[in-house]
Parts: C-alpha cells; sequence; structure tokens
C-alpha cells in the first residue's frame, strides 16, 4: 500500500470513530523510533460483549476449578471496583483502599491454594476476549518489530496464558503484573515481587521498565489504558521524547468524560475495537522513518 494510501484510510478510520485528538501532530512524532505501552484488562480485552462483562484477569480465577464457593473474592469486587472508578474520590483517596482490595484478594487466592496446572483449563473455559482487531495489532507490531510492554494489575500468569491462547504471544512482548509463585508441587503459595494495583503503576515502572533494554531504546511511545493510573505507565523509560495516550473510557461515561479528556490525548468511549490504535500504528509503520 502506498503512503497516500495509508493516510486516506487513516483520515477516515479516524472520521469514523469521531474522537478527539488534542494535539494531531503527536501522532506524526511518535513515528521515529516507537514503542507501545499497553495496559491489560480493559484495554487489550474487551469490556462487555453482547451486553455481558467480559472477565479481567482475576474474574477468570472465579473458576470452581481453582476456588471454592465461600471465597468472599466477588464481594470484594463489588466493594472495592465502584471505588477504583469512582470519578468523585481523588487518586490519593483510593490509594490505600486498592491497596487493600489487592491484598486480600491476594490472600484469600493464596488460601485457596490456587494450582498452576489448572490456569490453562480455567482460561479456555472463560469468556475472555481481546478487542476486536487484536490480532491486527499484535501481529503488526510484531512484523515490525515494535516492542509491546504490557502493564498489568492483573495476574500475570493468566494475561500470559489469554495472550498464548490467542495465538498472539510474540517475541515482542514484555509484561510487567503481579505474578504467582507456585511451591514445587505447583500450588500457589505467594505473589511475587512489589504488588501492583490501578494506582501505582510508576513505582512498577520505574523498578521494571528502567532494566528493560528494548523500552529504553525507544523515545516515542504509544500509551494506552483503561483509568487514569495508566497515564503513568511510562515514567520507567528514561528519556521520552513523545508520549501519544489513548484512553479506553468503558464504564461511568459521562461522570469520567471530562477528567478523561483532559488527562488523555484520545478519548475512545465505549469503542470494543483496537481500530484507532491499528490505525495509527499502521500509519506510523507505513513511514520509511519507523524502522
Ligand atoms: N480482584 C480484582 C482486582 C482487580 N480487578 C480489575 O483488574 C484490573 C487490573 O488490571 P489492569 O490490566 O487493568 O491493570 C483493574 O482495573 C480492576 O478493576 C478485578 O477485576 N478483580
Amino acid at each position: 500500500m502506498s503512503k497516500n494510501e495509508t493516510d486516506i484510510i487513516f483520515i477516515l478510520v479516524l472520521k469514523r470513530h469521531q474522537f478527539m485528538v488534542k494535539d494531531p501532530y503527536l501522532i506524526l512524532l511518535i513515528i521515529l523510533f516507537p514503542q507501545v505501552i499497553s495496559d491489560f484488562d480493559m484495554t487489550l480485552t474487551r469490556f462487555a460483549h453482547n451486553g455481558m462483562r467480559v472477565p479481567t484477569t482475576h474474574n477468570i480465577l472465579d473458576n470452581r476449578l481453582l476456588i471454592n464457593e465461600d471465597c468472599t473474592k466477588k464481594e470484594l469486587l463489588n466493594t472495592y471496583y465502584p471505588i477504583e472508578i469512582d470519578a468523585g474520590r481523588s487518586t490519593e483517596e483510593k490509594l490505600p483502599l486498592m491497596v487493600e482490595w489487592w491484598t486480600k484478594v491476594h490472600e484469600l487466592l493464596i488460601d485457596q491454594r490456587i494450582r498452576k496446572d489448572m490456569l490453562a483449563r480455567a482460561v479456555k473455559e472463560s469468556s475472555a476476549m481481546l478487542r476486536e482487531g487484536y490480532k491486527v495489532f499484535f501481529d503488526h507490531l510484531a512484523e515490525h518489530h515494535i516492542p509491546l510492554l504490557i502493564f498489568s494489575a492483573g495476574v500475570g500468569d493468566v494475561l500470559e496464558e489469554v495472550i498464548r491462547q490467542n495465538h498472539v504471544f510474540h517475541p515482542n512482548i514484555n509484561i510487567i503484573s503481579n505474578y504467582m509463585d507456585f511451591d514445587h508441587t505447583g500450588v500457589l503459595q505467594a505473589f511475587k515481587g512489589q504488588l501492583i494495583h490501578t494506582f501505582n503503576k510508576r513505582q512498577g515502572a520505574l523498578s521494571h521498565a528502567a532494566h528493560l533494554r528494548q523500552v529504553q531504546d525507544r523515545p516515542n511511545v504509544l500509551l494506552l489504558g483503561d483509568s487514569l493510573g495508566d497515564l503513568t505507565m511510562a515514567d520507567g523509560v528514561t528519556d521520552t521524547h513523545n508520549i501519544l495516550t489513548i484512553g479506553f473510557l468503558n464504564d461511568q461515561v459521562e461522570e469520567r468524560k471530562e477528567s478523561y479528556i483532559n488527562s488523555f490525548d484520545i478519548v475512545l468511549v465505549k469503542d470494543e475495537t483496537m481500530d484507532i490504535p491499528n490505525a495509527i500504528v499502521k500509519y506510523v509503520t507505513s513511514s520509511r522513518y519507523s524502522k
């Protein structure tokens, strides 16, 4: 496809989605040595499908194969998820409550003695779904050797299984997440390293991304997230030149629209596709400067 054709398709996709771009020139600026840093749950995965919520990596674990009926994990979700997305509370106010939520859930999961060999089956039996157009996104980045850093406060082992079962776990991918630590019999005994929740990704970025050479060599970032907490995911890249941020606004749209528009360069409202990221990635790779 010629550069002109790519330009036309790119403009058509942008128009069809009718989104706001705060600074359109940023799209041009990320052409040189780009990388993608993306959140996972409800960013690379769908928020809903046919009117039903799509499970997060945590929700995939709510399977009788792994946890028993009286586990109170779902009650915790009903208590803390509304806090996580509450537009009326500041991040400072949410921080200790997110630590509380994640800590309690990790403890519950350890109590359930989750078996490593059951994870793949739990993912297969779940209704986990990557966003429409995911294959183009993952495959295109891999073909063009553009690093993809997936940064998730979910469960890393489950995340890996989701992308593996969708046949897109390519060598250009690095993952920062909460990984399970299994004992010699394959039973969950702890979580590895520092806990990552929705609003402490900056610390995670500084301690993990700083050591990833692939990430450090690429100063122009396309960042994808569904939470304001995701905006700090590129803080571990020491010498960023340009960051183009895309925010998927899935839930509590009216309440959160203003803050999302003020914080992300592009806001996609209830968009279950990868059309906009794909159009940008294709535009970037169609340039002779991108490689
Ligand atoms: N027990 C829990 C804890 C968190 N979640 C959701 O997972 C998301 C975190 O993963 P990211 O890939 O988005 O960083 C977060 O938004 C929580 O809503 C959950 O479902 N259950």
